[in-house]
């Protein structure tokens, strides 16, 4: 069977190890020969990376593995990118949570400002991973799950269409295994489901058996008592009190169109004012993310690294990130794996914009992927699709011309500013705090 030559860019992720363990635990349908870390930021990736290196002599010996900070030897031999990269890291996260607050708009790190913020930072670091991989290894693919995924997925249509990249995000894929769960199955891949939307912004319309039996009424009546709380299983490693209340919330969501069953994203377009209400401006979840995944990964790492041995250690494989073994399979095996992909709409939201990056099924194989088409969508769904994607490309659209007043309108259009003044207000700051990551706006 061929074995796989794969970079991890972020190798200094903190989901890095569980993503590494998983690919060795996933070797038997996925065989490994060679794993390399990628980072810009050296010291970070080495607490990483050292402490993987020990964990694979002693688990995985025949995998070759290396980490690097030079494209040219992280990006050469190359089947997959498997990028999780975030430019600022949580320094920046935090001002993306944190400026929108102080005037009362909800701070996140994928919506609204702060998602836009992130945008701005991520197209740049995307767009150089791309061309290390064109350069280096042309024929590799780039399994992208790198945030804000819209954005991204945007502007590597716009700025790079013939490249071989795939955009996917696991919140479908956590809340399908939850869904699942309700219905008494083992496993999402027990269900043929429908959906539309854009990434962190959509519906399942459809969700049936393998024996074709609609599961939509009984998923239904869980969502109306409980949103996706009732569910949260084992593979949930990092559930905390925040995300909790956001499985929750999707109750109050999904009451705003009972016909749908909605992602919880949505939360944050439909209840701005809750959202803000429940913040602490002083304290968000990137602070809660510095203060426990964070600091429990590099500790854990550290340890590793003082006793030169893994074993005993609590380092392990992410279960919830099989799905990105799934896409690696379905590029490398041709297994026409039914998946959810953010790709170009192109008539499959029938009455949607065709250039929209849209998150629909997708079957992929080794030549990539088919979109399935999901028919006309709800004047509801359509009106706030309409908006959010017009944001998302003029975000793209500021980046590339360097516009000031793109950006400024890419703000005043979100959903969850309340103005155009206090989108300048935001927009002004966060200039200054993105300084040296965004392009100059004029
Ligand atoms: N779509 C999904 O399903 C999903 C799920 C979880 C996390 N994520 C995303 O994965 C990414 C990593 O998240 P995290 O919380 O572990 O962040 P993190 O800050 O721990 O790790 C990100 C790493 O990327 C590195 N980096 C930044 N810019 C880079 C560049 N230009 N080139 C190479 N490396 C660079 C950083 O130095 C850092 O080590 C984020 O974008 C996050 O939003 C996506
Ligand atoms: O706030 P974070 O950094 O913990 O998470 C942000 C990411 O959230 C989503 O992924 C979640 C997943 O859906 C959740 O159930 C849990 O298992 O953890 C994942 C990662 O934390 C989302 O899809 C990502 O895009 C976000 O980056
Ligand atoms: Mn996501």
């Amino acid at each position: 069977m061929k074995k796989y030559s794969i970079v991890v860019a972020g190798g200094g992720s903190t989901f890095t190890p569980g993503i590494a363990l998983m690919l060795l635990e996933q070797s038997h349908r996925f065989p490994i020969r060679k794993i390399k870390f990628y980072d810009n930021d050296e010291k970070r990736q080495e607490v990483i990376a050292k402490a993987c290196e020990i964990y694979f002599k002693e688990n995985a010996p025949e995998v070759e593995f290396s980490y690097t900070t030079d494209p040219k030897e992280a990006f050469t031999d190359i089947d997959f990118v498997m990028a999780h990269i975030r430019v600022g890291k949580y320094e920046m996260r935090e001002k993306d949570e944190k400026i929108p607050l102080k005037y009362g708009v909800v701070g996140q790190e994928t919506c609204g400002p702060g998602g836009i913020a992130y945008g701005m930072r991520s197209i740049g670091g995307i767009i150089e991973l791309i061309d290390y991989m064109e350069e280096y290894s042309p024929n590799a693919w780039m399994l992208n799950y790198s945030n804000p995924a819209a954005i991204v997925a945007e502007a590597t249509q716009r700025l790079r269409p013939d490249s071989k990249i795939l955009n996917i995000c696991d919140m479908p894929v956590d809340i399908e295994e939850k869904m699942a769960n309700m219905v008494g199955l083992k496993s999402r891949k027990e269900m043929d489901v429908q959906y539309y939307g854009l990434n962190h912004f959509g519906w399942w319309h459809k969700i049936y058996d393998k024996e074709g039996n609609d599961l939509m009424p009984e998923i239904k009546k869980h969502v109306a008592e409980n949103g996706f709380a009732g569910a949260i299983s084992e593979t949930n490693q990092h559930v905390e009190a925040s995300w909790v209340d956001t499985f929750r919330k999707a109750k109050d969501v999904f009451a705003v169109d009972p016909t749908t069953i909605p992602n919880t994203y949505l939360k944050y377009y439909f209840f701005p004012d809750y959202v803000v209400e429940h913040s602490n401006p002083e304290y968000t979840r990137a602070n809660e993310v510095m203060e426990h995944r964070e600091k429990n990964i590099f500790k854990v790492c550290n340890e590793i690294i003082e006793k030169g041995t893994a074993e005993g250690a609590p380092f392990e494989a992410d279960a919830h990130a099989s799905y990105i073994v799934d896409l690696a399979c379905a590029i490398a095996k041709n297994t026409k794996e039914k998946m959810l992909l953010i790709v170009p709409n192109d008539g499959a939201i029938v009455n949607f914009d065709s250039t929209a990056m849209v998150e629909i099924p997708c079957i992929v194989g080794s030549n990539g992927y088919e979109r399935i088409v999901q028919g006309e969508i709800p004047r509801f769904q359509k009106g706030l699709m309409e908006q959010q994607v017009a944001v998302e490309k003029l975000t793209v659209e500021a980046w590339i011309e360097g516009s000031y007043y793109k950006l400024w309108q890419a703000m005043t259009l979100s959903k969850v500013v309340p103005s155009a003044s206090v989108a300048k207000s935001i927009l002004d700051d966060m200039i200054e705090a993105n300084k040296g990551y965004w392009p100059e706006l004029k």
